[in-house]
């Protein structure tokens, strides 16, 4: 089941800078794994914001909210989630003849 996230990040400014360090260092690694499990299938940069548009490829929306949840910087994110499914006009909704 696929699901497109945005989530935008405010770090708070005072938080302790080595803590900083670690949970995004935390958070990257997370980040690469999911991506090399094929679960977090798109990631990519909002231009001029610390925002990003995600694609997750999970089982079902109990799978999507828990991985959110286990994100280290969930805490300083606002999440937006929208399930997706298949278009009837997409190519792959409509093998060729
Ligand atoms: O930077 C972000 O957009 C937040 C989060 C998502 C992946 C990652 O490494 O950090």
């Amino acid at each position: 089941m696929l699901f497109h996230v945005r989530m935008d990040v405010a770090i708070p400014r005072d938080l302790d800078p080595d803590e900083r360090t670690e949970l995004v260092t935390t958070e990257k690694a997370r980040a690469l794994q999911l991506q090399r499990e094929g679960t977090w299938v798109h990631l990519w940069r909002v231009v001029g914001q610390y925002s990003n548009i995600s694609i997750f490829d999970v089982p079902d929306s109990t799978a999507m909210h828990n991985l959110l949840w286990s994100l280290p910087l969930f805490p300083f994110m606002t999440v937006q989630v929208t399930a997706l499914t298949e278009h009837p006009s997409a190519l792959s909704a409509n093998p060729s003849p």
